[in-house]
């Protein structure tokens, strides 16, 4: 290759990441647990473009949680990083940076509200003490300004702020918390923001109505979003890429309408069978058979869901496929997407 090329693929790559808001690259995460290792995420590449939203689904135990635990390096013990790199903008390295630059990116840069966000407000404090909290660890300098903003997205989330302000949580319902929650991972105008299973807790009618107040505030703020979720459903009508996960690690990933309407990894098919229709035959729905593989016990050295998979071949148990193209950025990691899948 002669010098000028490297140079321009170096550009390309630079152009690349300069359009992430977060680049992950080789992700690996284990869990040291008394009855072995858990190795809960693996070479998990992922980028998320500035000012869009992606979805990110998986069964229960897939390592969803522990992805996003990962890009933020807020892994905590029994898990461990074990390696990868997670670039912000193009720019500074989560995984490399001291723990006082992290904690500062946390919240400012990157807001986030975990599954566990109804457990994770503290149940000592008025939530109007707990945004004061979080704005002098910040070093805010107009905290009033910051409680009016706190305030603003309360109501918008469809909650009496003044109320709220005043309560601990133990007064309020978990749906109230999980508002509470997005409130905080806003609050100090992050521009990336993770949403774990942040909508869970509210019923359909109210979980429709923060999806589109989400959705509001992204376009507004151009926020750059991740949602985890199990539901298909609402990765759907949320986000405009998607990444699919299975046994800790990516499957299928790219544009979220390119990969619903023409799924190619048979975990996919089955995820999108298993919807239940809101008309027509309710029967149609079918659950995926089988579950993931105990990562402890799985010695094979194939296809995480070559148990499952209704068109593997003896092959599939030889060795693991990677994430490749099949069109454009849409990504498979299937032996049996062959030529005749490519579009
Ligand atoms: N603290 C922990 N100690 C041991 N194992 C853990 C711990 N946290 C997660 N795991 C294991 O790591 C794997 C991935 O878990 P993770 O919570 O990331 O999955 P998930 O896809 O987010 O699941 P869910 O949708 O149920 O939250 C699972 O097998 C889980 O049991």
């Amino acid at each position: 290759m002669s010098d000028t090329s490297t140079v321009n693929t170096e550009n390309t790559f630079k152009d690349q990441e300069q359009k992430m808001a977060i680049s992950a690259r080789n992700i690996n995460v284990v869990y040291a647990t008394p009855t072995g290792d858990i190795p809960a995420v693996r070479n998990v590449d992922i980028d998320l473009p500035k000012g869009s939203i992606t979805g990110i689904i998986g069964e229960s135990g897939s390592g969803k949680s522990t992805l996003i635990m990962a890009i933020m390096n807020a892994v905590t013990k029994p898990g461990k990083i074990t390696s990868g790199s997670v670039l912000l903008n193009g720019e500074n390295d989560m995984l490399k940076l001291s723990s006082e630059k992290q904690r500062k990116i946390r919240g400012k840069e990157i807001g986030f509200v975990f599954q566990a966000a109804q457990n994770s407000l503290n149940p000592l404090r008025r939530i109007g003490q707990q945004i004061l909290d979080l704005g002098r660890a910040h070093e805010v300098n107009d905290l009033r300004k910051l409680i009016n903003y706190a305030k603003k997205l309360l109501i918008r989330l469809g909650l009496d702020a003044d109320r709220v302000l005043a309560s601990y949580q133990h007064e309020l319902s978990g749906g109230m918390r999980q508002r509470v929650g997005i409130m905080f991972s806003l609050v100090l105008n992050a521009n990336i923001v993770f949403l774990d299973e942040s909508t869970t807790a509210l019923d359909m009618l109210s979980q429709a109505s923060v999806l589109e107040i989400i959705r509001e505030l992204q376009r507004e703020k151009n926020l750059t979003i991740a949602f985890v979720s199990h539901d298909i459903g609402v990765i759907a009508d949320l986000s405009e890429r998607i990444e699919i996960f299975y046994a800790g690690e990516i499957v299928e990933e790219g544009k979220t309408s390119e990969v619903l309407a023409c799924p190619k990894h048979p975990y996919t098919k089955g995820l999108i069978k298993a919807i239940p229709k809101i008309s027509g035959d309710i029967d149609a729905a079918e659950p995926l058979k089988g579950s993931s593989p105990d990562y402890r016990t799985f010695k094979q050295k194939g296809c995480l869901f070559y148990d499952r998979c209704p068109i593997r071949t003896d092959s599939c148990r030889d060795s693991r496929p990677e994430l490749n193209i099949t069109n454009r950025d849409h990504k498979v990691a299937c032996f049996r997407v062959g030529a005749n899948d490519r579009d």
